[in-house]
């Protein structure tokens, strides 16, 4: 039988020490009934007490909502060793569950309260007991017991003895500093769970070496019944262990352990978060990040369509989300393909061939290409199929200053002759149309009229390779439009004047 592990996140109190992030009241019951109704992480830590008025109306608009919806027992507080004053704080703010910090280590101790262990102890236990007598239930964090563990443990097993005497449901176990590695994560809990066989030990890792995930997992191994995780893995300094990374290595790499985590809901309320605080969840990060799920080298892509060759277990629709095929110059022909599978696109072999080659040119000039523009570079592709190039725009030098008209130099071939003018205008493209002007002008070739102008962009806002420009133009009565399309707007409106301009002279 699997050994169930209590999750206990603390986005909402450790993830709040983000430096620059801070909920409003609203927004942590928002992130705390996600967390727990659809997440369903076993615990919450929501604040720290004392801290602010803000901070007090956010508890008790948490612990009314968790009262009346039956979890009142999972909604946990911060405290300090402060007399009555955090137990008041709680009874005011309607919190059942206190997670009180104490020190876990003899230099914390010594230096910060200036206070012997048993002294330390004393005050201690009167907390608890006021707490325990006003029903409050206990846990207790030893700060910097991962440093205790180094440098004093007989005190941190001075201590320990103390707590199992105490009526204590929880030992945290906090590696403050994120020094820990692997195998001592291992060797030191193994020794204190081997201890207390009958105690409940929760281990709260920090990031600041990146081995948060890899201590977690050591933790679990030695014996720990919970952990502490935040969203998105926010948190003082390099933040605390992310919650989706965890989830996943646990449920993929010991199958001896399972947690209540709802898969599936861990990517929205990591964008959730990200929306509260602004806090960007990098690209890259696991699970989580927006290009985690995509593959970019066309080998990928081929390979998926040959026995998932470039598979492994964290596949997107776990957690909520899509494999994705990047385009760009290293996507190649297979990235393509999938895309326009998922679009519903046939092509032919000619015409993905020349898909395939913009992509290429776009992803060349640094251009981020999504499966957003693809619709757009095709019906761009397949317009210019049907128009045979007897006038091309060759060259052309655009000036936009500040105080001076914008002018354009314009050379244009047409029918294998080059013709040079250049002009104003009231902005860049005017100044190229007059110009063009005075070149159909000089051939007494006529132009149409322009009688409208149409910028797009690919929907999502995601991509910034390309604008599309469609121009209507009136000729002899007839309307034709034309589109162009490029990451520069003008040049998109050039590219748009140019098929018009083959279209005449069929
Ligand atoms: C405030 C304490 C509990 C903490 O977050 C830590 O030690 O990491």
């Amino acid at each position: 039988m699997s050994r169930l592990i209590e999750i206990m996140d603390t986005t909402l109190r450790d993830g709040e020490q983000t430096s620059g992030v801070s909920f409003s009241a609203s927004e942590k019951l928002t992130i705390a009934q996600l967390l727990l109704k659809e997440v369903k992480v076993d615990r919450l830590e929501v604040a720290s007490a004392r801290v602010s008025d803000g901070e007090f109306q956010a508890v008790k608009k948490i612990t009314r909502w968790a009262q009346e919806n039956g979890c009142i027992d999972k909604i946990e507080v911060l405290t300090f060793v402060d007399g009555d004053t955090s137990v008041n704080w709680m009874i005011d703010a309607g919190a059942k569950v206190m997670n009180l910090l104490t020190k876990g280590s003899m230099n914390h101790l010594i230096h910060q309260l200036k206070k012997t262990p048993e002294q330390h102890f004393r005050e201690i236990e009167q907390v608890i007991s006021l707490a325990r007598s006003k029903d409050i239930r206990c846990n207790v964090y030893l700060e910097d017991w991962s440093n205790g563990m180094r440098n004093s443990p007989d005190y941190v097993f001075q201590f320990l003895d103390f707590l199992t005497r105490q009526p204590v449901d929880r030992v945290l176990l906090p590696d403050t500093l994120g020094v820990l590695t692997p195998h001592e994560t291992y060797t030191f809990i193994k020794s204190i769970v081997d201890r207390y066989p009958n105690s409940h030990f929760d281990f709260h890792a920090h990031n600041d070496y990146d081995l948060s995930i890899a201590n977690v997992m050591e933790a679990v191994r030695a014996g720990a019944n919970g952990l502490h995780l935040t969203v998105n893995g926010m948190g003082e300094r390099a933040g605390n262990a992310p919650l989706a990374s965890a989830i996943a290595a646990l449920n993929d790499f010991m199958p001896e352990v399972k947690t209540s985590v709802v898969e599936t809901s861990l990517y929205s309320v990591s964008k959730l978060v990200e929306t509260f605080t602004g806090f960007r969840i990098p690209a890259n990060k696991p699970v989580v990040g927006e290009n985690v799920f995509t593959q970019t080298a066309g080998i990928h892509a081929d390979g998926d369509n040959k026995n998932n060759l470039y598979f492994n277990d964290l596949m997107p629709e776990r957690f909520g989300r899509t494999r994705k095929y990047a385009l760009g110059k290293t996507s190649g022909k297979a990235n393509i393909e999938k895309n326009l599978q998922e679009l519903g696109i046939k092509l032919s072999a000619a015409d993905l061939k020349k898909v395939t080659q913009r992509i290429i040119e776009l992803g060349d000039r640094k251009e981020m290409v999504t499966r957003e523009d693809l619709p757009y570079i095709i019906s761009d592709i397949l317009d210019s199929n049907s128009i045979e190039e007897k006038v091309v725009v060759v060259n052309y030098v655009l000036t936009h200053s500040k105080g001076l008209r914008p002018s354009a130099t314009l050379q244009v071939q047409i029918k294998g002759q080059l013709y040079e003018e250049n002009a104003q205008g009231d902005g860049q493209y005017d100044a190229f149309m007059n110009a063009l002007k005075k070149i159909y002008q000089r051939l007494k070739m006529p132009l149409p009229m322009l009688t409208d102008y149409t910028v797009r962009i690919p929907p999502g806002g995601k991509t910034d390779a390309l604008c599309e420009t469609i121009i209507t133009w009136s000729i002899n009565d007839k309307e034709v439009k034309t589109r162009g399309l490029d990451s520069d707007q003008t040049v998109s409106a050039i590219k748009a004047t140019q098929k018009m301009l083959n279209l005449l002279a069929i």
